[in-house]
């Protein structure tokens, strides 16, 4: 008999792009920028909604694990836009009050009031970028708020029955001392935020921070703050599950970006969303959509789609899978890529060879040497 195989495929989630800033700072690579006068905001929110409305045929009846609005700044908008969109996906898509809804929110851009009508919507996950809680180093990554206004958003929280709060904190700042970075995480361990993201400041090559050539602490001193940081952290009652990644308990870690560490797969809708769903052939389809927001409302959505060839599959698996600093299952391996892994035997063994891999019976296992070497790692997946 001719058995058709039945591939299960990946859980599936929606990633929302809100591209706007209140200014663009000099480090940052995401695609945002301000917004423009002649943009209305009432107008983006229809069309991201058609956007999704288009994109939501192609998962035919896929269940959306969660949502999170990212950018750029989501804060920007008005509440009644957030209201409003919130309201029209959940009817189309969520079935379960448990669905992850995060919202990103830059500090000076709302106050207690606004962030706690985000939960009355059905917003469950808030996460403030908060970078650092140092006035003079705030002032030199260009940020436009201070300790006291961002303390007060934070302390404002607690009022919040099951909030769910992730702070964005980033280390390795120009010119900063190993004590500036731990004095961050200390002060924001004190209010307890269910979720730390703990990021190690990152120079894109197309970012003013890197073409000003700015004074970085030596990668001796981030390895010290990196290595203290995580101690007080893990002290403190926090899991690490992935490299930048911190949550006071297993039910705060974020299913979002867990899903995309895990190879899931997400519909990205907005300016500059990428996407990436695998069809019942097991092709992996990626879409990037319109950058410009003048172009998105119309109706222009999509700027590039192609499906991921064959031999880059193997390097995007690793490439989100190794983040999570945990073995990996063969079976896994093959069932996300449709790939056999006698296929990648070679790269492993070179893996191997360089202390990176151990390979066990069911699964591969990152060594210390290669948790320190990720990139290294990686890019043996690339050739
Ligand atoms: C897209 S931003 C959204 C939050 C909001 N726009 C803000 O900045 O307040 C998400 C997070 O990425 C992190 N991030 C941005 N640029 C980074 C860089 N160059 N290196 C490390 N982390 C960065 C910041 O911690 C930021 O809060
Ligand atoms: C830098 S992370 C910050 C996460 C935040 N610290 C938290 O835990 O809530 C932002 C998230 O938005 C997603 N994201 C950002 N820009 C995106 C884009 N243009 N298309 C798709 N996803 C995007 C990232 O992959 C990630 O899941
Ligand atoms: S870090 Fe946040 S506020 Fe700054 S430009 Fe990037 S997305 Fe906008």
């Amino acid at each position: 008999m001719n058995k058709k195989k039945i591939y299960k495929l990946p859980p599936i989630s929606l990633y929302i792009h809100i591209p706007w800033c209140i200014k663009k700072c000099p480090y940052c690579d995401f695609h945002s920028y301000k917004k423009s006068k002649k943009i209305f905001e009432k107008k983006y929110i229809k069309n991201l909604f058609q956007d999704f409305k288009n994109d939501k045929k192609k998962i035919s009846k896929r269940k959306i694990l969660s949502v999170f609005i990212g950018g750029g700044t989501p804060s920007l908008l008005k509440l009644s836009s957030i209201k409003y969109f919130i309201k029209k996906i959940k009817k189309k898509i969520i079935k379960s009050k448990k669905t992850e809804i995060t919202i990103e929110i830059n500090p000076d851009t709302i106050n207690s009031n606004q962030l706690i009508k985000y939960y009355n919507f059905g917003i469950n996950r808030t996460s403030i970028g908060v970078q650092t809680l140092n006035n003079n180093l705030l002032k030199k990554i260009e940020r436009t708020h201070n300790k006291k206004k961002t303390i007060k958003l934070i302390k404002s929280t607690n009022k919040i029955k099951n909030r769910n709060l992730n702070i964005d904190i980033i280390y390795g700042l120009p010119e900063q001392s190993i004590q500036d970075s731990l004095n961050d995480l200390k002060i924001i361990i004190n209010f307890k935020p269910e979720h730390i993201s703990w990021y190690l400041l990152d120079i894109e090559p197309n970012t003013p921070f890197y073409t000003k050539n700015i004074k970085l602490p030596s990668l001796k001193k981030t390895r010290k703050m990196q290595k203290l940081g995580k101690e007080l952290l893990i002290k403190s009652g926090y899991q690490q599950y992935e490299i930048s990644s911190f949550a006071r308990k297993k039910k705060y870690r974020c299913i979002h970006n867990l899903n995309y560490w895990n190879f899931g797969d997400y519909i990205g809708i907005g300016c500059g969303a990428h996407g990436k769903i695998t069809k019942k052939n097991k092709d992996i389809v990626r879409t990037i959509k319109t950058k410009q927001d003048s172009q998105y409302i119309k109706k222009k959505y999509i700027q590039k789609k192609y499906i991921v060839s064959k031999k880059d599959i193997p390097f995007e698996f690793f490439l989100n899978k190794f983040r999570l600093l945990k073995p990996i299952l063969h079976q896994d391996f093959e069932n996300t890529t449709n790939i056999k892994k006698r296929k990648i035997k070679k790269k492993i063994s070179i893996a191997e060879k360089h202390g990176f891999l151990q390979t066990k019976k069911k699964s591969w296992i990152i060594t210390k040497h290669g948790k320190k070497k990720l990139n290294s790692l990686l890019s043996i997946f690339l050739k």
